[in-house]
């Protein structure tokens, strides 16, 4: 089987080809490369071919990534090697079967009893081991799919979610070049699929080839005539696959297909499951029903057209190699017989018949087994596309994020060179940012950033300011002028252009970034508090903190008193009487148990080292025997402990509280806050900010509209859209200016109120002005008095008189 991906590549290349020249030059010079290649593997021989091919696959360049010396790459050897010892007994024991079937009828025919009783005990004492093997190769199957699995997704998610906090899922998918939008589907689906496809493929090939090898020698030692039988046979099987090409359809191109359309349905899915709200509010389920139908027909439609393409397969392969193939192998079965039969001196001996019918059952059971298990061997071609539709898939996926990775880590490795060459220390933990227009110091600049968007719009040509410790900045500007784009680039998801300079503090610890909506996690309330710290980051700056006599010791108590000052202590005892159903229903996915305290004891650890029971019945979220008792001083108050759906449970306002604790958790020296207290009342929103910077002395840059607010702030950075005018000479919202300056706050506060007032003035002048003009129209109106008509009272005549006089 020939593995290539080549095609993929040319076309895509291709498809780049159009959007730019220069990436045209590039696919001219990968079409060159792979014609160049195309033309050597022509000179080589089939073998040669094959490894060439091979070595060019998905399949292998997948498994050249597994590392040989992992327990779970040896043990998916060892589940190999196993597979196929089990595979060489399992067709030993069914030539032995079909040999006592011969044995069986022969000792029937000749009437002999006590050999036919015998060789039944044989026979159902052989079933036995058959259906040990059977059973064995059924979990060696299971076992290797698994350790396969295990393997790639420790592989893939290590790429995934690197260590070093590279936001490779942001870029994966934000990124134009990507064409990678279901990495979900591709971890759990296709590795799954893939696992399974290769743990079946040795029993898939291996089983037909013996069955054939077996049927081929037992003939032959039964016939004088094997060898132009084997001929013959082989012959038949030739034009028999010949046929079943025809009705062969593509199962890569099929399952592919499938993949696309099944993952469309479930991004149908998945957006009302995220939106189940809003969508309940806006009443929008028709809307919904009619994208899941269409998308769910389409699925359907695709389903249909495969199982008819499938139903068609199926009876030509069940038709040609079990019956077309059986048939021709019942003749050659017969022909031993005929020949003896028509022999010159032939005398219908009980003997010779027993042998003859002996030769003729065993041979007729081998043979029948061979031709179904050709066809099986046939069949094995769908399963082999099929896994290399996966491998494909899941190659495409790891490629994109091992780029994704190398480009961010050789960006890392020159910083980290350059900052150990200054500080002549090579132990140094990886930046925050890396890139070459990083640079750290103890405070935040950007000289001259263009901000610019992955899709490459231009926001802002060129952006500059720097803030040191202490100095607030508030970033004010209309809605889509950049003002978030700031921090992406601050928090490394957009790349810094030339010719633009960004300095940063070098720990990732220094800096915190806190959105408008918070990202909550299910689990206990702790983890709510300390994310992204483990529970072993917790317990160490614990420990650390104690062992240095520091006197600020961050534990369950200080959290408990953070929760207070922004009001959220009730969440220690919410829904306490649900709590026990709670727990049953967040166990399972948190692996965590709880014990009698009600704190968490990890379940993983536990299995992880059953051995140290004790040890582990006192461990707390995989603290181990040394440091259990300083764990139960650290985890001191279960109400912490408590799992719940912590973003279902939520408002908005509650969520960015409990955010703001996590920012007073982490107390960095730098945060962000991009409008991260929109939903706070006014007042407890002022405190939130009091704490942050007049307590714990962070210094923040933040998004706020609410003027209450500014009084925070020393620094400001104004954002302004220019108006450009375009080609028809109209003017249109474009690029933003920048204006970065000192704040008085209260100075601004009151020309800002200055400004209201004149404002409301000038508003009320303006509508004096229109009531003036409005009156004046009306005495005009007047003077010119207008003929009396029929049908208006006297009255309504001297009303209007009477607001003449008034006007005057
Ligand atoms: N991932 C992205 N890819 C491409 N363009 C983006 C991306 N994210 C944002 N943009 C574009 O960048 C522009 C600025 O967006 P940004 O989120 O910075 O606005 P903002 O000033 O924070 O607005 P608001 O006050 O509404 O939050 C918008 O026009 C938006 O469409």
């Amino acid at each position: 089987m020939i593995f290539n991906n080549g095609s993929k590549s040319k076309s895509k290349s291709k498809s780049k080809s159009k959007s730019n020249s220069n990436s045209n030059s590039k696919s001219n010079n990968i079409d060159r490369k792979e014609f160049i290649s195309h033309v050597e593997t022509k000179k080589l021989g089939i073998w040669s071919k094959i490894q060439h091919n091979f070595k060019n696959s998905s399949l292998y360049a997948l498994f050249s990534r597994l590392d040989v010396k992992n327990p779970k790459t040896l043990q998916s050897a060892y589940q190999l090697s196993l597979q196929v010892s089990l595979l060489l007994l399992k067709a030993f024991i069914t030539l032995k079967i079909a040999t006592l079937d011969g044995q069986l009828v022969s000792s029937l025919i000749s009437r002999k009893f006590k050999k036919f009783f015998k060789y039944l005990l044989f026979w159902l004492l052989i079933g036995i081991p058959n259906s040990l093997t059977d059973s064995l190769l059924e979990k060696s199957k299971r076992l290797l799919s698994q350790s396969i699995r295990v393997n790639l997704t420790l592989n893939l998610l290590d790429e995934y979610l690197p260590k070093n906090g590279n936001s490779t899922i942001y870029q994966l998918l934000n990124s134009q070049n990507s064409s990678i939008n279901d990495p979900n589907h591709r971890l759990t689906n296709t590795v799954e699929n893939f696992s399974k496809s290769i743990s079946i493929l040795p029993s898939q090939l291996l089983t037909p080839i013996l069955d054939i090898l077996i049927a081929a020698n037992h003939m032959s030692k039964s016939s004088e005539n094997s060898s132009e039988g084997a001929l013959m046979l082989g012959m038949v099987a030739n034009l028999s696959t010949l046929v079943l090409k025809v009705f062969t359809p593509n199962f890569s191109i099929l399952n592919n297909m499938r993949n696309t359309l099944e993952n469309k349905f479930h991004e149908f899915h998945s957006n009302i499951i995220l939106n189940n709200e809003e969508i309940a509010l806006a009443k929008g389920h028709m809307r919904e029903i009619d994208l899941l139908d269409t998308s769910y027909f389409e699925f359907e439609r695709f389903e249909r057209m495969t199982l008819r393409r499938l139903a068609i397969y199926n009876f030509a392969i069940s038709f040609i190699f079990k019956y077309t193939l059986g048939a021709f192998g019942l003749i050659l079965c017969s022909v031993p017989t005929f020949t003896t039969a028509y022999m010159v001196n032939f005398q219908n001996d009980e003997r010779v018949v027993s042998k003859l019918s002996s030769d003729f059952v065993s041979n007729r059971s081998l043979l029948l087994k061979a031709s179904d298990s050709l066809g099986k061997l046939i069949q094995s071609k769908k399963n082999i596309q099929n896994m290399i539709g996966y491998a494909n898939e899941l190659w495409d996926f790891e490629k994109e994020l091992i780029d994704i990775n190398e480009s961010s880590e050789l960006e890392s490795i020159i910083n980290i060179q350059k900052i150990s060459k200054d500080n002549s220390n090579n132990n140094i933990e990886t930046p925050l940012l890396t890139g070459a227009n990083i640079s750290y110091g103890d405070e935040i600049t950007f000289n001259k950033v263009p901000l610019i968007t992955p899709n490459g719009t231009l926001l802002v040509k060129d952006l500059s300011f720097s803030i040191k410790q202490g100095d607030n900045l508030l970033i004010i500007g209309p809605n889509g002028c950049g003002k978030s784009s700031l921090f992406r680039m601050l928090g490394g998801l957009w790349d810094i252009k030339d010719p633009g300079k960004l300095i940063v503090p070098y720990s990732k610890k220094d800096l915190f970034y806190l959105p408008q909506r918070s990202y909550f996690t299910y689990g206990s309330l702790r983890e709510q508090i300390i994310y992204p710290d483990s529970y072993d980051d917790y317990r160490d700056k614990i420990l650390h903190a104690k062992q240095n006599g520091e006197k600020l010791i961050i534990d369950d108590e200080y959290l408990i008193s953070l929760l207070h000052k922004v009001n959220l202590e009730y969440l220690l005892n919410y829904d306490k009487d649900d709590d026990d159903d709670d727990h049953d229903d967040y166990d399972d996915y948190s692996g965590n148990d709880i014990n009698d305290n009600g704190s968490v004891v990890n379940v993983i650890e536990n299995n992880n080292d059953s051995s140290s029971n004790n040890e582990t019945s006192n461990s707390h979220h995989g603290i181990s025997k040394e440091t259990s008792c300083s764990a139960n001083c650290i985890f001191m108050i279960p109400n912490l402990d408590r799992i719940k759906k912590w973003p279902d449970l939520l408002s908005v306002g509650e969520q960015q509280r409990l955010a703001m604790v996590r920012l007073y958790y982490h107390c960095p020296k730098f945060a962000v806050l991009d409008e991260c207290t929109s939903s706070i009342s006014s007042d407890l929103e002022r405190e939130c900010y009091k704490i942050a910077t007049q307590d714990l002395k962070i210094t923040v840059i933040s998004v706020c509209h609410r003027t209450s607010l500014w009084s925070f702030h020393s620094k400001i950075l104004k954002f302004k859209k220019i108006e450009i005018e375009n080609k028809n000479g109209n003017e249109t919202e474009g690029l933003a200016t920048t204006l970065f300056t000192s704040f008085d706050p209260e100075l601004r506060l009151k020309r800002h109120e200055e400004v209201i007032a004149i404002d409301n003035t000038l508003k009320r002048s303006d509508e004096l002005a229109k009531r003036l003009n409005a009156l004046k129209k009306m005495k005009n109106t007047r003077s010119g008095r207008r003929p009396a008509m029929m049908y208006f009272g006297e009255d309504d005549d001297d009303e209007e008189e009477d607001d003449d006089d008034d006007d005057e």
